[in-house]
């Protein structure tokens, strides 16, 4: 039986007036790596703060390993959070940081950190404040991924990160948890590259959860039509769009669903086109456009 690691019920966090997470519910399983998604200012981060003690909310429940987090040090000593600009002190090297770290992380792999070390060619005796943007972010990724923490967070843990480094992150982070899973959140804008890696996605809107769903479940659960304009609007009439562009005669619609084989078929008929959504798409469809209007036209004139 899966095992409920965090629950929150009615979660709600306010800064003066501004409510930054409104009355959210939501579960994390154990041993599952999810997305935490959305736009800049969605609530993301302050979601991940209440989840490791670090604020309190305002309103509703949070439990995290059956209690409230930061009431509880056993529940915090299990809790790993890489954040985005992680601050260390200024008389630390590079060394000392994975040095001090066995004392917050009880499950600390120091082999696996001396790997990653390697990996990230990460030099270990310049002073943290002297590293690079890239190097810095490396730091977090293997303290996050070398705590094994049984819930670990990671939020948006590469800026400066290239594209090599970001490829041995994933790489390293679905290897070990093949070998060690754990509960792990991830929250980043580069929805595309981790996409393959989620298991499930919880997207976040201005405070609101979206959507909490399976990734599997997810991918290629929404389609996109285009082709000619009046073909596409007749064929996508009766069906829950979910994005439209239109340029000049032409028209791309995304429609919530997939279609089945006799659809595929008057579709080709039709002379229209159709590609799967990617999730990346998908959530800028579902946070990028308004949803309450009928038409996003982009025309172009002739
Ligand atoms: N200490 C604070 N005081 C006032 N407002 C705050 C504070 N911290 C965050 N906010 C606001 O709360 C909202 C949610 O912020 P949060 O940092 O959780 O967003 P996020 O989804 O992590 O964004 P990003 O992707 O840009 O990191 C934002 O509108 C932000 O401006």
């Amino acid at each position: 039986m899966t095992r409920t690691v965090a629950r929150a019920t009615g979660l709600t966090k306010r800064y003066g007036s501004f409510t930054a997470v409104d009355a959210v519910d939501f579960t994390l399983e154990e041993n599952r790596i999810y997305g935490l998604l959305g736009r800049n200012g969605a609530g993301k981060t302050t979601i991940m703060q209440l989840l490791t003690g670090q604020l309190f909310p305002d309103a509703g429940a949070l439990e995290v390993f059956d209690r409230e987090p930061a009431e509880h040090a056993d529940v915090l000593r299990r809790m790993c959070f890489i954040a985005e600009s992680q601050r260390y002190p200024d008389s630390f090297k590079a060394a000392h940081v994975f040095k001090a770290a066995p004392w917050f992380f009880e499950h600390w792999d120091a082999e696996f950190a001396e790997r990653l070390i390697a990996d990230f060619r990460l030099p270990l005796n310049r002073y943290v404040k002297k590293l690079s943007r890239g190097q810095l972010s490396a730091v977090g990724v293997i303290v996050g991924l070398a705590s094994r923490a049984p819930l670990t967070f990671f939020d948006e843990p590469y800026l400066g990160l290239d594209a090599v480094a970001r490829h041995i992150f994933y790489d390293r982070l679905l290897e070990d948890y093949a070998e060690h899973p754990r509960t792990i959140v991830l929250s980043t804008h580069l929805i595309d590259e981790v996409a393959n890696l989620l298991e499930h996605v919880i997207l976040i809107d201005q405070g609101r959860i979206l959507f909490d769903r399976d990734a599997d479940e997810l991918r290629g659960s929404a389609t996109t039509i285009a082709g000619p304009r009046a073909a596409v609007e007749s064929f996508t009439a009766d069906r829950p769009v979910i994005g439209r562009d239109n340029l000049g005669g032409l028209a791309s619609v995304t429609i919530d669903g997939r279609l089945d084989q006799a659809e595929r078929v008057t579709a080709a008929e039709l002379g229209l086109e159709l590609a799967p959504v990617s999730l990346q798409q998908l959530i800028i469809h579902l946070t990028g456009t308004d949803l309450s209007a009928d038409s996003t036209d982009r025309e172009v004139a002739a």
